[in-house]
């Protein structure tokens, strides 16, 4: 959010700069208390009463709460949402939730946004994630098409036309990338899954960074949503809040963006790369891996920006243990050293595996370079896949110097 013009490139644009002084003005008004002190260390950004939010209690008060009560089985928090915020949008100037309405994005660019050839160019682990999430979608909408027509009395239009794939998902992501969290309710006329999800306007137009940070949570005694911030901030200075510390691929998951410089970016090394650049020859290579599963060390083996990650480092040395010190893997997961030479043939593999994935992602990156020249209608969304995978090349030149660095001392 930006506190005296400039930021985000979505509020730069008239209209959703006065979308955004509607808001403010809406907001205001209903609740005057809403407060925007700004700038000190440990100070409060923005504190939002309750009544601003918008969460399933919201929508169990409105007219969607006798409809939501009588179905069975109880529909879930996620769902009442999503369907509130539909009919809102289709309700237009008869929306009291017009103002916020307004400011939100018309689309999205989380991966279940995009076209499935611009998904074929992600990487493999957020690939298989981005198809997770469609699938995931899909079946939402299928499951709800029964609630949906349940509502048919609401409306003059049929339900079909309103409550479409394109509608829920664009309320799913609406949710899945705006709402703060909230300590779970239950509530009888919904199903148990957790109701944690709040719409907070005006809040919601923080942006990220991964180097602030800040304490949000919804304040028991005040009674409002607040977020705290142990950053400085100048008059003028767009002002961020940190989403979490998370790497680009997750980012790119649940919000549709890159963040440039993350320190928490990295890339993920699956089983198979691991193994692919292991002696074939190794009789004990079934067994260490089964140990590094049963340990949890096949998973999350990453390069970042200060080299491979330890748990990667941890779980190389054990594969290139030698035959005769295969004893030893308890002291290898605890990190003792073994010998020189299993510490030597780690970071010799590791820097195979890391120029492996270096020659991998500038491919990736000429691919979608040509595919940008071939599809123009794509270009927004080959863009950020091009962002992703030059972060990663980032991350990975970092990790190549790093290991070359400690390989030094071996020769
Ligand atoms: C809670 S909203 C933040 C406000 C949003 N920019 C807006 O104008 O309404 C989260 C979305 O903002 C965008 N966003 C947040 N931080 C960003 C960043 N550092 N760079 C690019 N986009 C960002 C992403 O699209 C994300 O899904």
């Amino acid at each position: 959010m930006n506190l005296g013009g400039g930021g985000c490139s979505e509020l730069r644009s008239r209209h959703c700069i006065l979308s955004w002084e509607r808001l403010h003005w809406w907001l205001l008004h209903r609740h005057p208390q809403l407060c925007f002190p700004f700038g000190q260390e440990g100070q409060m950004i923005i504190s939002l009463p309750e009544s601003c939010l918008l969460t399933t209690d919201t929508v169990i008060r409105s007219y969607l709460g006798a409809y939501i009560t009588k179905w069975k089985p109880p529909p879930s928090p996620l769902l009442a949402l999503c369907t509130f915020l539909v009919s809102e949008k289709h309700a237009g100037d008869r929306s009291l939730w017009k103002p916020y309405l307004e400011i939100l994005p018309k689309a999205y660019t989380c991966p279940v946004c995009l076209e499935p050839e611009v998904v074929n160019l992600l990487p493999k682990s957020l690939k298989a994630k981005a198809e997770e999430q469609r699938a995931h979608v899909q079946e939402f909408f299928a499951s709800s098409r029964d609630f949906f027509s349940s509502l048919q009395p609401l409306f003059v239009e049929a339900v079909d036309s309103i409550f479409s794939y394109s509608a829920l998902l664009w309320a799913w992501c609406t949710i899945n990338t705006r709402a703060v969290y909230l300590r779970p309710r239950q509530r009888e006329c919904l199903s148990a899954e957790p109701d944690t999800c709040a719409l907070a306007p005006y809040l919601d137009l923080l942006n990220h960074s991964p180097s602030v940070q800040v304490k949000a949570a919804f304040n028991e005694e005040t009674h409002s949503y607040e977020i705290r911030t142990t950053s400085r901030w100048r008059k003028h200075e767009e002002v961020f809040i940190c989403y979490g510390p998370h790497d680009n691929q997750r980012l790119f998951l649940e919000y549709g963006f890159v963040s440039v410089h993350n320190p928490h970016a990295c890339v993920y090394v699956s089983r198979e790369i691991l193994v692919k650049y292991l002696p074939s020859r190794d009789k004990q290579m079934d067994k260490k891996i089964s140990i590094l599963k049963d340990h949890g060390y096949i998973e999350n083996l990453t390069f970042g920006w200060d080299g491979p990650s330890w748990r990667l480092l941890t779980a190389l040395k054990l594969l290139c243990l030698e035959a005769e010190k295969f004893t030893c893997w308890k002291k290898v997961l605890l990190g003792e050293v073994i010998s020189d030479t299993n510490e030597k043939t780690s970071l010799d593999i590791a820097q195979k595996i890391c120029y492996y994935f270096m020659e991998e992602t500038n491919a990736m990156l000429q691919k979608v370079s040509h595919m940008k020249d071939e599809k123009e209608a794509l270009i927004n969304q080959l863009t950020l896949v091009e962002s992703l995978w030059t972060e990663e090349l980032k991350v990975l030149r970092a990790s190549a110097k790093t290991l070359h660095r400690l390989q030094t001392a071996f020769t």
